[in-house]
């Protein structure tokens, strides 16, 4: 697989770097960078790659993300000439654009201009974030060059709230907001066009779609970089992190009636991992619960800390559409402190049936031991 693009190598081709095995901390971050149409992606990425000196930074700008997740994970192996034009930067930097899918086109770039520390990739307007994410989550179960440090949505501080706000007729759901639903950081941008009293209605959006997102504000995407790169919103490093917040998240209520919103609970005790993988495989490929409405709930993302029985350190969930995962962190259980933690954004949410579910699970965990 990796040999696939020797033969029709060009001339003017560097060495290929070849990538050494049993170096998995040597993995490359890509931060995935999304937003509505003319929010400011481009900007961020070129404020990125003029501030930023000491990192050779990879920046794709794609049509990864249209279709479905499970199609696009399909064609990660397929291989083939998937990048179409570079455009090597001054700083060492190097801005491609790539028209497939997959991260074949990132492999293959790597081994024609070598490895990079940083790979930024800006999606399109419209693209599902959620479908990028899951082509670098498969394929990191593959054991991959990359992996998937955070997803920052940049939202337009003037057009935002329209954007976001706007019903789709056929009900399906609204980009902008699914983008937000997905996003790890937001980026309100163009502050310079609105008042306080606009800016706060968009950061009330934000937050009621999203109750666990960091939000910060900018003005021609100008951001403190730290905030940004090396999130590790989807690893082990941010299981500290993610269960002090988690202990924060307040629930959200939406903006519309049929938006998007954040539920959270927790709930004490051991789970079993089969119990635990049976109500979430119920909830995100089931589709199985539904809220007091009758319609069938929606996840677009789950987080959550969960206890398993026997188990003494913590295992964090984390969900992307239909895929999800379950890892330990290297975070041990303190004594009679056992607390499952969860969190799920998506549309038709009812934290009361979830949490009824959720404790039914810990239930049938409990016969099981
Ligand atoms: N007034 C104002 N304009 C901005 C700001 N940031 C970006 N812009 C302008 O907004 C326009 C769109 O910015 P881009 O960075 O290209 O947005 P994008 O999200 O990459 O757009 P697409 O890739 O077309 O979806 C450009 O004309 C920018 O100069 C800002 O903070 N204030
Ligand atoms: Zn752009």
């Amino acid at each position: 697989m990796d040999g696939m693009g020797v033969e029709e190598e060009e001339d003017d081709c560097p060495e290929l770097v070849p990538i050494q095995p049993g170096h998995p901390t040597e993995q490359i971050p890509v931060t995935i960078i999304t937003g509505y149409l003319g929010a400011g992606k481009t900007t961020l990425l070129n404020y990125i790659l003029t501030e930023q000196h000491n990192k050779r930074i990879a920046v794709i700008l794609n049509e990864f993300g249209e279709g479905s997740a499970l199609e696009k994970s399909l064609a990660v192996s397929q291989g083939g000439e998937l990048y179409e034009e570079w455009l090597e930067l001054r700083n060492g930097c190097l801005c491609c654009s790539v028209k497939d899918n997959g991260l074949k086109a990132i492999e293959n770039l790597m081994e024609k201009k070598g490895k990079f520390d940083y790979i930024l990739l800006e999606t399109t307007g419209l693209a599902d974030p959620g479908a990028v994410a899951s082509i670098f989550w498969v394929d990191a179960e593959l054991g991959s060059d990359v992996y998937l440090d955070g997803i920052v949505t940049v939202i337009d501080a003037k057009f935002g709230l329209q954007q976001l706000t706007e019903e789709k007729s056929d009900g399906l759901i609204n980009e902008a907001a699914r983008q937000i639903a997905l996003a790890d950081l937001t980026i309100i941008n163009k502050v310079d066009l609105v008042n306080e009293e606009e800016l706060k209605q968009v950061r009330d959006v934000i937050r009621s779609i999203n109750g666990l997102v960091k939000i910060l504000e900018t003005q021609r995407s100008r951001v403190d970089l730290s905030q940004v790169l090396d999130l590790h919103s989807f690893d082990d490093k941010a299981g500290v992190h993610l269960e002090e917040r988690l202990r924060l998240v307040k629930p959200t209520k939406p903006h519309l009636d049929k938006s998007i919103l954040t539920v959270t609970f927790e709930v004490a005790g051991d789970l079993s991992e089969d119990a635990l993988n049976v109500f979430i495989q119920d909830l995100l490929w089931e589709k199985m619960f539904k809220n007091k409405e009758g319609q069938p709930m929606t996840v677009i993302r789950l987080k959550g800390i969960v206890s398993f029985a026997g188990k003494a350190h913590q295992v964090m969930l984390q969900g992307v559409h239909e895929l999800y995962e379950l890892n330990e962190t290297p975070q041990l259980w303190e004594e009679n402190q056992r607390i499952n933690r969860l969190i799920f954004i998506g549309r038709n949410l009812d934290k009361d049936v979830l949490q009824e579910q959720f404790v039914s699970t810990l239930v049938q965990g409990a016969e099981r031991n």
